[in-house]
C-alpha cells in the first residue's frame, strides 16, 4: 500500500538539509582516543551520510547546506560531486566558519563515542537566503536533520525550507537526528523538534529521540502512543528504532511493522542509523512493501555497523541485496524478520 505520495515529475528524488562533516576514524582502535595515533578521513555528517547513501542507491540527490571555505569544506564538496550529488546548494561560509569535525572514539565491538568540533560552525550558518524555493519544487521530498534546528540561522532556514515543501506537496521526511553539542536548552529542542515533526509525512529517530521531540507535548509516552499522535496530526509512517533491539515502522492505517538487526561482526556502533535511513528511504521511493523497506534499512545499517567508515562504506543495490542474501542462506529466510 503507498502511504506516500512522489510527484515521479520531479527532478530530484531527495534534497537533504543540514550538515555534511568530515570523520576522522581511528585506524588504531579499540583503545581510548587520547591513545589512538593514526586517523582515517572520511566525509561525515549525518545528513552528508545519507546523502551518500542514496546516491550510491541510485537515487537523484540534491543538498541545502554551508561548508567552510578552506581545504576541507573542498574535500566534502568533491566528494559530493564525485558522488553524483547536486551540489549547487551547498555553498561556502564567508566569515571563516569551520566546518565539523567528528572525532570517533572505537573502544570496543560495542562501545563508541563521538568527540566533535563545532565551535563557530559552518553548517549552522545555512540561512534563509539560501533556501531556494524553485529547488524546493524539483523534488519530490525534502529531509531535514534535526541538528539543523540547533541553532540561529540554521533554524530559521530549516523551517523556511519545511514550509515551502508543505507549500509546494513536496515530501517531507524529518530525521531526528539528536546531538547534544550546538543546544542551548530542552525548551529549544522541544520546541524546534515538535513543529517539524507536527508537519512531517515520515519521522525516523530513537525512543530517545522521540523523547526529546514530545517533551512539551506528553512525556513518557509508549511507542504506539507516540505512532498514534504523530498519524493524528498528519504524518503517514512514524519509525521507532532501538538500537540492536531493532525498530518499528507505523504506518497510519493503523499497521506496524518490525524488524531485528541483522547478524554482523561489528567493528563500532555507530553509523547504523545512517545507513538504515538511506536505505529504508531507498525502498520507499521505490514504493516497496514497508516490511520490504526496513528489511533494506536493517541490513545497510548493519553492513554499517559492521565497517570503519559511514559515507565511504555506503553499499550499492546489488551490495546491499547480496547481503540480504548471503544472510538468509547463512541464518534462514526470516533472519530479521520479526
Ligand atoms: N549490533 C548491531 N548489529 C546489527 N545491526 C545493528 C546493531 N546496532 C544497531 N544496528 C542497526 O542500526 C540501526 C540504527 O541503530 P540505532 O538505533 O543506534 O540508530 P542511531 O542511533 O540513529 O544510529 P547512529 O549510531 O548511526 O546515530 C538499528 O535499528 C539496527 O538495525
Ligand atoms: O552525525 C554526525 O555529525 C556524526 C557523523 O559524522 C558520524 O559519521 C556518525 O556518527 C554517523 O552516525
Amino acid at each position: 500500500m503507498g502511504y506516500i505520495h512522489f510527484d515521479q515529475t520531479k527532478e530530484f528524488d531527495l534534497i537533504l538539509l543540514g550538515r555534511v562533516a568530515v570523520d576522522f576514524n581511528p585506524v588504531d582502535y579499540y583503545m581510548p582516543l587520547s591513545e589512538s595515533t593514526t586517523f582515517k578521513k572520511y566525509l561525515g555528517g549525518s545528513p552528508g551520510n545519507i546523502a551518500v547513501g542514496m546516491a550510491r542507491l541510485g537515487k537523484k540527490i540534491g543538498f541545502l547546506g554551508k561548508v567552510s571555505d578552506d581545504q576541507f569544506g573542498d574535500f566534502v564538496t568533491d566528494y559530493f560531486n564525485k558522488e553524483g550529488i547536486d551540489t549547487s546548494h551547498l555553498t561556502k561560509c564567508k566569515k571563516g566558519e569551520k566546518i565539523g569535525l567528528t572525532f570517533t572514539e572505537i573502544l570496543s565491538e560495542t562501545e563508541s563515542s563521538i568527540l566533535m568540533y563545532r565551535d563557530g560552525i559552518a553548517d549552522l550558518q545555512l540561512d534563509v537566503a539560501d533556501i531556494d524555493e524553485e529547488y524546493i519544487q524539483k523534488s519530490k521530498a525534502i529531509l531535514i536533520s534535526g541538528t539543523a534546528l540547533a541553532q540561529s540561522p540554521s533554524r530559521e532556514a530549516a523551517l523556511k525550507a519545511l514550509a515551502l515543501a508543505k507549500k509546494n506537496n513536496v515530501v517531507v521526511i524529518f530525521d531526528i537526528d539528536y546531538r547534544p553539542y550546538n543546544w542551548k536548552s530542552q525548551d529549544e529542542i522541544g520546541i524546534y523538534y515538535s513543529i517539524v515533526a507536527k508537519q512531517s509525512d515520515v519521522i525516523l529517530g530513537s525512543r530517545e529521540e522521540f523523547d526529546l521531540t514530545e517533551q512539551l507535548i506528553e512525556q513518557g509516552r509508549t511507542d504506539e502512543q507516540t505512532a498514534k499522535y504523530f498519524h493524528s496530526i498528519g504524518s503517514k509512517i512514524v519509525v521507532i528504532k532501538h538500537g540492536k533491539d531493532g525498530s518499528t515502522a507505523y504506518t497510519n492505517d493503523g499497521n506496524n511493522y518490525s524488524i531485528k538487526p541483522f547478524p554482523v561482526k561489528l567493528l563500532k556502533s555507530f553509523g547504523g542509523g545512517d545507513g538504515y535511513a538511506s536505505a529504508f528511504l531507498y525502498g520507499l521511493f521505490e514504493g516497496l512493501e514497508i516490511i520490504d523497506c526496513l528489511e533494506l534499512g536493517s541490513a545497510s545499517a548493519a553492513m554499517l555497523v559492521a565497517s570503519h567508515a559511514c559515507s565511504k562504506d555506503m553499499p550499492t543495490v546489488e551490495a546491499l541485496k547480496g547481503f540480504i542474501t548471503d544472510s538468509k542462506k547463512q541464518y534462514g529466510e526470516m533472519i530479521a524478520r520479526v
